[in-house]
């Protein structure tokens, strides 16, 4: 997927990193949001457990073969704009250390539970009334938890809990039976006790506070909105209606679905990501080694993104906490989404070679990025997903609900070079075939840009949600 930190460690590395490339984010600080004529960094390997076989429980390998001179991909990477609004990354020594600790060490996947999940899919209600952390990518959203010896067999665990405000591993599961998943889904989301890795001499836990995607019901009064704001609000939703759903081919292989998922649909998605959010393996602002940030919140489906390391495995390193499962509501909407693309490409090009030009992908995989009204994503390939994806050029599926979001998108890892194009509320992007290795990234959030019948029935926290669909 994203990330080319240039910085080969742990079991990464002597696995062909290239590491004298691509380095976005060095701790020098000194690199370009968007490099200019950069090529891609280096390289990553999957190592999500295989089995004998190398295929994975799913019976997809994950084992990433062969992809030891693939160029790695992703910028992910906190940035900050400088003087000339080139963005830069960001530099922030994690105030706890705790991330580093964690990684090296070992903890089981505890989650503080004080936010517990309230909607489920299909449910009416939107009511988001619980405790959530906050959404400044500054605050740090994991807390390192040393162990003693009884950590190994889980006593240590419930005396942590409550200085931690965190429940013991047996009631981890209550925040998502409220997810009307599959009870497959369900299954498979629940705590894994291969959870507890090897632990080094100073052990450590990290505990990912839960973020919330939606603000609590605070039963306050809402200020009127001004005459202006009002206009603004009613152009904006009627410039909407107008649109109707229309499409558009930005460059080969890459097509914009304006206005596509209707309202309802969104509403579903923000509660299922909001449920899935808040159980295991939920949202966190990725940090890296040293100490840089990431400004959003993540979370991935199916499998675990690591920016980190720039691969996919099953537990994340930050807590090691399994991913969560890919739910299978997501399939008939990326569906639809791919072959509406056909037909506009049949449509526009007068082809009948829609499919060449954008392969049908069956994802497995979804990244899920909450913006707050100052996120942003650097420049980026994704391209950490399996080799055989990657050559049969299979898209990616984006989805963006909420407040619009600048989307840079180029040949080059250069934003002066960049084409922009707004991401609104129930867009769908998919770049696929000879657009599948474009670099793109998020700008910038246009704050107060989600559709007001969207707010008035879901509590969405201002910023934007993205979700990109992959087939590993
Ligand atoms: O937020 C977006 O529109 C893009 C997200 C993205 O590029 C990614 O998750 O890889
Ligand atoms: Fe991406």
């Amino acid at each position: 997927m994203y990330s080319d930190r240039g910085r080969g460690r742990g079991r990464d590395r002597g696995r062909g990193r290239d590491r004298g490339r691509g380095q976005w984010c060095s701790p020098g600080g000194d690199e370009n949001w968007g490099v200019r004529g950069g090529s891609s960094g280096p390289s990553f390997h999957c190592d999500r457990p295989v089995g004998a076989d190398g295929s994975s429980s799913d019976g997809k390998s994950f084992s990433n073969r062969g992809r030891n001179s693939q160029p790695n991909s992703r910028g992910w990477f906190p940035s900050y704009p400088n003087s000339e609004g080139n963005i830069f990354c960001q530099k922030e020594p994690l105030e706890k250390k705790s991330l580093e600790d964690s990684m090296s060490s070992t903890g089981r996947i505890l989650r503080d539970q004080s936010a517990p999940s309230c909607s489920s899919i299909g449910s009416h209600h939107s009511d988001c009334s619980v405790a959530s952390n906050s959404v400044n990518e500054g605050d740090s959203d994991t807390v390192s938890v040393p162990l003693g010896d009884g950590a190994k067999d889980g006593a240590m665990h419930l005396d942590f809990s409550h200085k931690l405000n965190i429940f013991p591993l047996e009631n981890q599961n209550e925040s998502h039976l409220s997810f009307q998943a599959g009870a497959n889904d369900l299954l498979s989301q629940e705590m894994d006790p291969n959870n507890v890795v090897s632990a080094g001499d100073s052990e450590q836990q990290a505990v990912v506070k839960p973020f919330d995607i939606c603000l609590p019901k605070t039963g306050t009064i809402k200020l009127k909105p001004s005459l202006l704001e009002k206009n603004r609000v009613k152009r904006n939703d009627a410039k909407r209606a107008a649109d109707g759903m229309n499409g558009r081919i930005l460059r080969p292989g890459m097509v914009l679905l304006k206005n596509y998922l209707s309202l309802p649909e969104q509403i579903q998605i923000i509660k299922l990501c909001r449920d899935i959010g808040l159980g295991p393996g939920g949202f966190y602002q990725p940090v890296y080694r040293d100490g840089g940030r990431m400004h959003l919140k993540m979370m991935s489906l199916g499998s675990s993104w690591d920016p980190d390391r720039g691969e996919y495995a099953e537990h994340r390193p930050v807590d090691g906490a399994k991913a969560p499962i890919f739910p299978s509501d997501f399939h008939p909407l990326v569906e639809r989404a791919i072959k509406d693309s056909h037909a506009l490409i049949e449509r526009n090009l007068k082809s009948t070679a829609a499919e060449v030009i954008l392969p049908p992908l069956s994802p497995n995989i979804c990244v899920v990025n909450f913006y707050s009204e100052s996120g942003r994503l650097g420049l980026h390939q994704d391209k950490d997903e399996s080799q055989e994806s990657l050559d049969r050029r299979l898209p990616v599926v984006s989805f963006s609900i909420g407040d619009a979001g600048e989307f840079l998108y180029g040949d080059q890892r250069d934003v002066e070079k960049a084409e922009k194009v707004w991401l609104e509320s129930g867009d769908v992007l998919i770049f696929g075939g000879m657009s599948r290795h474009v670099f793109h990234g998020v700008s910038s959030v246009q704050p107060k840009t989600a559709p007001k019948a969207l707010l008035d029935e879901i509590n969405l926290r201002p910023g934007r949600l993205n979700l990109t669909f992959r087939e590993y």
